[in-house]
């Protein structure tokens, strides 16, 4: 009997695999869209691809071979088209997300965490929403500033007494001294606590280690979503261990301490949490207690990897380019800042803004795409591809930031003067020509999903880009070295050596009162 059942499953068990994968294959609306082979049976291609940890990579490769739509899986297609950017992420369509997001949920206490940037549903993302909106409005923002300052002065304080005091000269691996900087602040504009990395220079009670873990594991998992069912969200592990994150916990433990009183936020300065109870208090019925800790882990989530790993593109292209340090560093002097200087003096600074936004062009952040689900009446791609209801469809910002049309023929190449007026440009020309960049520019996203805290994130690029920049002499370490970069969710430089010296920098003339 038992020997009969094994041979029946020996047969059954691989016919049923077999089968599925031929109606993978062959999913309805999608037979003629080009991609790899083995992603149209299959979304194990695209999970052990992302396990490579080149995913920008691979998208530019396959988007360059095969144009602007592209089969990613079974059901899944990526669109590199920067027409199709309304259609798919715009407001109109609204479309809902796919489960990529549902691996980014952390579990705490036996609950899932409603997080904003996870939110499927598009009427539930805007009702998350509403309520914290004005928390990271513009004018909000500036008044968190401050809180920038004192972290970029400390940043600054730290990186002289490791690396400029004293006779020897010593490597400083800048990625990691620019993600510490981005925990310790959003820690601070959050809770009105640092985490403490800058001081203490190295991770502390593995935070940043369970942060990397989470995003390989959002960053491979995500393409196989059911599998987070068997792994994090597997019910024995959740009653096993109640709140298996330590940034979790340290979220929860700020909230808790909040309430009782033993921690004040700064009634100066509202941090976020305090902004995150106010809209309790005015919205009970969406805010709920557990609503607080989704926001709040939320804004650590997406604002410490992503914020380093920009600062670090940002520099190391900067840094690769002699004469563009020069010519920012001379852009910065002859404004006479001080360090580290406003946010409404250094946005209007052409060339760095020139540097910032092509760095983040040429080297987006996110490395995947923004995936949405067509909805009920399926979707028609401006280049005539038909998706049928339910396809997953994906932007990524890596090949949409290298279209020609847009960004011009040397769009695959790192050059800042592509964002000022050309000598013989008309006025009119160039106004026209850079509208169209920006508004193909996705590094922050699209639509009603786009990044929330794109104003605090480019605070934060803005004003500490120019001080190191103003203050110091950076130079690589080994500028013969090829750049590392590991790329799943975010696209990490890894490994970025340099040298920092004291600069010799015209003192500014402070104007007379
Ligand atoms: C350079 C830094 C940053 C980059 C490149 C970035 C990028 C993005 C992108 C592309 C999205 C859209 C995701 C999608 O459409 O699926 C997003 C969403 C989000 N980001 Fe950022 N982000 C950055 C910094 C920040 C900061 C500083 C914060 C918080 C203070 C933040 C909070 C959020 C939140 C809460 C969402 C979800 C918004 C929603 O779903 O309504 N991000 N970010």
């Amino acid at each position: 009997m038992f020997s009969t059942l094994v041979q029946v499953s020996l047969v059954f068990v691989p016919s049923l695999v077999i089968c599925q994968l031929l109606l993978n294959y062959f999913t309805p609306g999608l037979g003629k869209i080009p991609g790899p082979f083995l992603a149209r049976f299959t979304d194990v291609w695209r999970f052990v691809d992302a396990c490579r940890g080149h995913r920008e990579q691979t998208i530019l490769r396959l988007h360059k071979k095969y144009g602007p739509v592209v089969r990613l899986g079974p059901n899944c297609v990526s669109v590199a088209d920067p027409e199709a950017l309304d259609l798919i992420l715009g407001l109109k369509s609204n479309l809902d997300k796919s489960d990529h997001v549902k691996p980014m949920q952390n579990p705490v206490e036996g609950e899932v965490l409603p997080m904003l940037i996870a939110a499927i549903d598009s009427k539930v993302h805007a009702q998350r929403r509403r309520p914290i909106a004005g928390a990271f409005s513009m004018s909000t923002l500036l008044g968190y500033e401050n809180i920038v300052d004192e972290n970029i002065n400390r940043l600054t304080r730290r990186l002289r007494e490791e690396y400029v005091e004293g006779d020897t000269k010593r490597i400083c691996s800048i990625d990691k001294w620019m993600h510490w900087f981005s925990f310790d602040l959003i820690g601070q504009a959050t809770f009105s606590k640092r985490f403490g990395f800058l001081d203490a220079a190295k991770d502390i009670n593995n935070m940043m280690f369970t942060l990397d873990m989470q995003f390989i594991y959002i960053g491979t998992v995500g393409f196989m979503p059911w599998i987070d069912y068997f792994l994090l969200k597997n019910p024995l592990l959740l009653a096993l261990v109640k709140t298996p994150n330590y940034l979790v916990s340290f979220t929860n433990e700020r909230i808790r301490k909040r309430a009782s009183g033993e921690e004040k936020g700064d009634l100066e300065r509202p941090d976020f949490l305090s902004r995150f109870l106010d809209a309790q208090q005015q919205h009970p019925d969406v805010v709920s207690d557990l609503q607080v800790k989704a926001y709040a882990s939320t804004n650590v989530l997406a604002a410490s990897d992503t914020t380093g790993a920009a600062l670090s593109a940002i520099l190391m292209f900067v840094l690769q380019q002699p004469t563009v340090m020069s010519k920012l560093q001379k852009e910065l002097d002859d404004n006479a800042l001080t360090y580290p200087p406003r946010y409404s003096e250094v946005k209007k600074l052409a060339y760095l803004d020139a540097v910032i936004m092509e760095a983040l062009r040429i080297h987006p952040t996110v490395a995947v795409e923004l995936e949405r689900k067509v909805g009920a009446g399926g979707l028609v791609l401006s280049t005539g591809e038909e998706l049928p209801p339910g396809t997953i469809v994906g932007v990524n910002a890596w090949p949409v930031h290298r279209n020609q049309d847009v960004f011009g023929k040397d769009a695959d190449t790192f050059n800042p003067e592509r964002w000022l007026r050309g000598a013989d440009e008309p006025e009119a020309e160039f106004g026209e020509r850079l509208r169209g960049m920006q508004r193909k520019f996705i590094e922050f996203g699209y639509g009603p999903r786009a990044c929330i805290g794109k104003h605090i994130a480019l605070l934060e690029l803005y004003k500490s880009i120019s001080t190191l920049f103003g203050l110091f002499e950076l130079s690589l370490a080994e500028p013969n070295r090829p750049v590392k970069v590991h790329a799943l969710l975010s696209a990490k430089i890894i490994d970025l050596n340099i040298y920092i010296q004291e600069r010799d920098r015209p003192v500014p003339v402070l104007a007379a009162a």
